[in-house]
């Protein structure tokens, strides 16, 4: 890949979910997935929380490490579950529109009514 290209995140899930039944010995991702859910989930824990902290200390190149970390696990756990990130698109897109708060303010008025 050209450093003109992007490495996107469509691009990055198409590269991950490739790996699925490779070679674990010759595939870090492979090797993820022989490992199973937990130990993804596990990854993308860790790389959230070196995330948290890079932000927290204000360290830019870290916190753009850490993000290419973050997502780079969480584009395998979206494999390792079956989940394309069309999906993820389209509850963002039925998102779009509506504010944080008023979503908020709607689901606290239908936890109080039960
Ligand atoms: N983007 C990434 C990527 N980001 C991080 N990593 C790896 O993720 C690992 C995370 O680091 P850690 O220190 O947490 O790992 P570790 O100490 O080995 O810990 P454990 O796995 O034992 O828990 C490192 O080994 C990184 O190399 C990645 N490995 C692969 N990719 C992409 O996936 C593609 C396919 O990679 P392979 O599956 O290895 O061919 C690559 O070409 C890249 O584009």
């Amino acid at each position: 890949m050209s450093e003109k290209e992007e490495m996107g995140l469509e691009r990055l899930y198409r590269l991950v979910a490739s790996r699925q039944g490779a070679d674990p010995g010759s595939s870090y991702t492979a090797s993820l997935y022989a490992r199973g859910a937990a130990k993804i989930a596990q990854k993308v824990g860790e790389e959230a929380v070196e995330l948290a902290i890079a932000a927290a200390l204000e360290d830019r190149d870290d916190i753009i490490s850490e993000s290419a970390d973050l997502l780079y696990h969480l584009a395998v756990l979206w494999a390792d579950a079956g989940i394309d990130p069309t999906e993820i698109y389209a509850k963002l897109a039925q998102r779009e529109g509506q504010s944080g708060l008023a979503e908020k303010a709607a689901r606290k008025s239908g936890e109080e009514e039960r």
